[in-house]
């Protein structure tokens, strides 16, 4: 990544944090760049909601240079609290007033005039589709209103930086999809996301960077793409329509497993560039020819069981390795 410290809307280096003798946060390096989405991720207790916590000045850490907003967090707490937003797992929505009310308190907090307040608190409304629901206590919002109102409140200071602590937990699909819509508009207007979920099909969506946290490390970080490469069962898959052709090429291609029924092999592969380079000059030089080639990789649930319960896993930051071309025919026949 060429991007340099100025650009970072967060950095953090060497951060650490303890409770007792319980190491939370045992070192950990982050660098999100302005403008995209880094999503912490990792099981229950790893330190997600610590590492927003200290990010977002609510904790102090007990090592670390940290940086918010170009904002030195040890120095400059104050300056880095205006810059920020966050929504955390547990909503600052005020159930006994209504939507409008809690925005209209916010907008107070934020020492915004009368006028200034009501016309912020009216867009916001309208954006996030609260306006019918506006004048109705919050206690009556369905869980994703809820959620929409509580990020609502939280743009009143419009931050350029958010964190995000879960969003969208309990939320049903359709409330999801939705919320991750409101994201993705944020942060195609510039602001930066930092999210922590537990649902890696939401990084998956949504981050540009994602950092796995286990154990007070961060044990891999990379795209969504860069760490399913990480893990073993991806595969490049052939089909064919002619059976002869089939035939043929399963006996040219030798570590390859054959699935006869639907005429396809399908190869052991990472997925890279680079291998699959290798694959193609490979399949031209036995003069194969199949009608699709599809390249499959393993999904980030894979990738996150890997990671933290212990299992067999690449080392960052070497490349998965091309394959080789086998000696000894070995076929498996499914
Ligand atoms: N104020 C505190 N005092 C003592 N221990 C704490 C405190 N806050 C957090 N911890 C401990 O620190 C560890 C990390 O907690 P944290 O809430 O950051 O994890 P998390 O990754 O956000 O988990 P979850 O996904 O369950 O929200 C846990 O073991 C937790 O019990």
């Amino acid at each position: 990544m060429t991007t340099t410290t100025h650009e970072l809307a967060i950095s953090a280096t060497g951060l650490c944090k303890a409770y007792g003798d319980k190491t939370v946060l045992d070192g950990i390096d982050l660098a999100v760049p302005t403008g995209t989405v880094f999503s912490l991720l990792g099981p229950n207790g790893a330190g997600k909601t610590t590492a927003v916590k200290i990010l977002s000045t609510l904790v102090t850490s007990d090592a670390g240079e940290l940086r918010v907003g170009g904002h030195d967090l040890a120095t400059d707490a104050h300056a880095v609290r205006t810059a920020i937003g966050v929504t955390g797992q547990f909503s600052a929505v005020d159930g006994l007033i209504t939507g409008e009310e809690n925005m209209l308190l916010m907008a107070d907090l934020h020492h915004l005039s009368r006028q200034e307040g009501r016309r912020v608190a009216a867009e916001l409304l309208e954006r996030f589709d609260l306006t019918e629901a506006a004048k109705k206590p919050a206690s009556t919002y369905s869980g994703g209103m809820k959620r929409r109102l509580d990020l609502a409140m939280t743009l009143v200071g419009d931050p350029r930086i958010i964190f995000l602590d879960e969003p969208t937990t309990g939320l049903d699909p359709r409330s999801r999809h939705n919320m991750w819509g409101i994201i993705r508009e944020l942060v195609a207007g510039g602001t930066t996301v930092f999210l922590t979920t537990q649902y890696l099909d939401e990084a998956d969506e949504l981050a540009d960077h994602i950092a796995v946290l286990n154990d007070g490390k961060l044990v891999a970080e990379g795209s969504a793409e860069e760490l399913k490469r990480l893990v073993p069962g991806g595969h490049v898959r052939l089909r064919f329509t002619d059976p002869d052709t089939y035939r043929s090429a399963a006996t040219a291609l030798r570590e390859v497993t054959r699935f006869d029924e639907t005429l396809s092999l399908q190869i052991p592969s990472g997925g890279s560039q680079r291998e699959l380079r290798s694959i193609l000059d490979w399949l031209d030089a036995a003069d194969i020819e199949a009608d699709e080639l599809t390249v499959h990789t393993p999904d980030l649930d894979d990738v996150f069981f890997a990671l933290t319960g212990g299992a067999k896993v690449a080392h960052q930051p070497s490349r998965p390795s091309v394959p080789s071309v086998p000696n000894q025919p070995k076929e498996n026949v499914r």
